[in-house]
């Protein structure tokens, strides 16, 4: 993070050597601290030192006075004794030129004025007043007189005033010195450092490898200890840090290569939303279902699933089955077609519950199984039908015809059975050549087709020129049994060209019903067949129904 970024920092970046004070910064702090408490210390101390040296001075010039009295207090004595007048005179002269003095005299016992010079003052103005007992030179007990000195008030004063006001002048100095020295240790030893330790904080960025240095008057200190500390901090977070890239870095080229598998495999893979809503699909899935991908970000709700498949339901039913089971299920599935190709997927459909949203999420996987399914309609097929006429072989109509009297019983209806087999076929064989055999056996399939109601009706072939029509829902009184079997022997007996030649066949049909000639299909079959050379033998191109059940057993 930049140094210009988040909020105000407490203490500035280093400007030169010295951190720029700002508003709640520890320096200032310390200083308004130190101010505050200078000028309280200097106010307190420097009055108190000034009372103090006032009154020492005073005492001074007290005990001065005293000192002096004392000096002189002899030869006050001997003058006061011999009322030397100028003895006293020059004393009291001598002691008056002490600029503290202001008034001097010398007085007898009886308070006569032996001597003075000075000034008499008012007694309360003289409070520094020295009087001094003068003894009898020879008899120290005889008090002959007394010497009293009286101070200059005003210039002893004044001298206090100077005297103190040096004092208290020296003491604030003292403690300004003091708290210039305390702001410069105090900035040097703590904030300075503070300020250069955030600075390198500020620049050693996460992962850089970078550390803080210790400068080596700290390194013993709190300040080294705080150091090391945040080095070890920087330590583990660099560790936290490599280990969170190689993570990361491990991940990424997981989820690269799950996404490379994503989007380069041969599987659809997609994801529905509980709503049915497609959230996630890869490129493949796009092409098998051949949608574009801006169409399907407009489908809402269920829309993939029904737009998708030709039969939703069924992919419903599988959503509702791997709920109920907790496990994969899977079909092959036909795709809606877009065109007249039909297009078969196999698909794998489980549903996960979703920890984050609570709700369940739809997987699928599709392969494209259309050429698969393609080769296998195609080799059922072949299995299924005969390949000169493209009709169901001699197997396939039989399992069908089982197929056709299970349903019957089952619906308690009936069917009804046409053995047909040609009539002159070989002689075109024998006349045209069996090539020519083939195109009449196809232009006699495609007529058998043309003549039965194709949807629910069955037509094979089940030998060389024999072919098998079972109708659906018709017994022996259906008259259009009759009709479609005589219909059928018109339109075979109708000549045909092959080649530019004309050709003539006919047909004859045996006709079995269910159940009245039969319940079994072989039962059926061999009804019919008799029946049909019954029609041989009384003349062939014609039909005729099977005997009674009665007379054929
Ligand atoms: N061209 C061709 N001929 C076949 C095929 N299968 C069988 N045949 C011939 O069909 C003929 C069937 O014989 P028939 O049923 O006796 O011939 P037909 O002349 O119809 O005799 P009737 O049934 O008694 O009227 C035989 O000559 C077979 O060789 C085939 O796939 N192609």
């Amino acid at each position: 993070m930049g140094a210009d970024s988040g909020r105000a920092e407490p203490i500035a970046a280093v400007n030169g050597r010295w951190p720029v004070l700002r508003l709640r910064s520890l320096q200032l702090h310390f200083t308004l601290v130190l101010v505050v408490g200078a000028t309280v210390v200097s106010v307190l101390f420097g009055a108190l030192a000034y009372l103090l040296g006032y009154e020492r001075a005073i005492d001074f010039r007290r005990e001065a006075l005293g000192a002096m009295a004392q000096a002189v207090e002899k030869t006050a004595a001997v003058g006061a004794y011999a009322r030397d007048a100028i003895l006293l005179d020059e004393l009291t002269g001598g002691l008056a030129r002490n600029p503290m003095v202001a008034r001097v005299e010398v007085r007898a016992p009886d308070g006569t004025l032996l001597a003075q010079r000075g000034e008499p003052r008012a007694a309360e103005v003289a409070d520094v007043v020295i009087v001094t007992p003068l003894a009898a030179p020879f008899d120290s007990k005889e008090i002959v007189g007394s010497l009293r000195i009286e101070a200059d008030q005003a210039r002893l004063r004044a001298d206090a005033r100077g005297r103190a006001g040096a004092l208290a002048a020296a003491m604030v100095a003292q403690t300004v010195v003091l708290a210039l020295l305390l702001y410069v240790f105090g900035a040097r030893l703590v904030s300075q450092p503070i300020v250069r330790l955030a600075h390198e904080l500020r620049e050693a960025q996460p992962g850089s490898g970078r550390r803080l240095t210790t400068p080596w008057s700290h390194r013993d200190d709190e300040l080294g200890t705080l150091i090391a500390g945040a080095n070890a901090l920087l330590e583990t977070n660099d560790a936290a840090l490599q280990r969170e890239r190689e993570l990361r870095g491990s991940v990424e080229a997981m989820e690269a290569q799950y996404r490379q598998i994503f989007d380069s495999t041969s599987a659809g893979i997609f994801v529905l939303g509980p709503d049915g809503r497609l959230i996630n699909g890869n490129p493949t899935v796009l092409k098998v279902i051949g949608v574009p991908v801006e169409q399907i970000r407009q489908w809402r709700g269920s829309e993939f699933v029904r737009r998708v498949f030709a039969r939703p339901e069924r992919v419903e039913a599988m959503i509702d089955e791997s709920i109920a089971r907790g496990e994969t299920v899977s079909a092959d599935l036909e795709l809606m077609r877009s065109d007249s190709v039909a297009r078969w997927v196999h698909c794998l459909i489980s549903v996960q519950g979703d920890a984050a949203t609570g709700s369940d999420m739809i997987e699928g996987v599709m392969y494209d199984i259309t050429d698969r399914r393609r080769a296998e309609h195609d080799a059922r097929h072949q299995a299924e039908h005969d390949p000169l006429t493209g009709l169901k072989n001699r197997a396939a109509s039989e399992a069908q015809i089982d197929r056709f009297i299970a349903e019957a019983a089952a619906a308690g209806g009936a069917m009804a059975l046409l053995y047909i087999d040609l009539d002159g076929f070989k002689q075109v064989n024998d006349r045209l050549g069996h090539k020519a055999g083939d195109a009449v056996l196809q232009r006699c399939a495609e007529r058998l087709q043309a003549a039965v109601r194709r949807a629910s009706d069955l037509v094979g072939r089940i030998g060389g020129d024999e072919f098998i029509v079972a109708l659906t829902h018709s017994g022996p009184q259906d008259i259009a049994v009759a009709q479609i079997a005589q219909h059928i022997v018109t339109l075979l007996c109708e000549p045909l060209a092959i080649d530019g030649e004309p050709v003539q066949i006919g047909a004859s049909i045996g006709i079995a019903c269910f159940p009245h000639h039969g319940t079994q299909r072989r039962q059926l079959m061999q009804a019919a067949d008799e029946a049909m050379y019954e029609v041989k033998r009384s003349g062939k191109n014609s039909f005729a129904m099977a005997a009674a059940p009665s007379s054929a057993a």
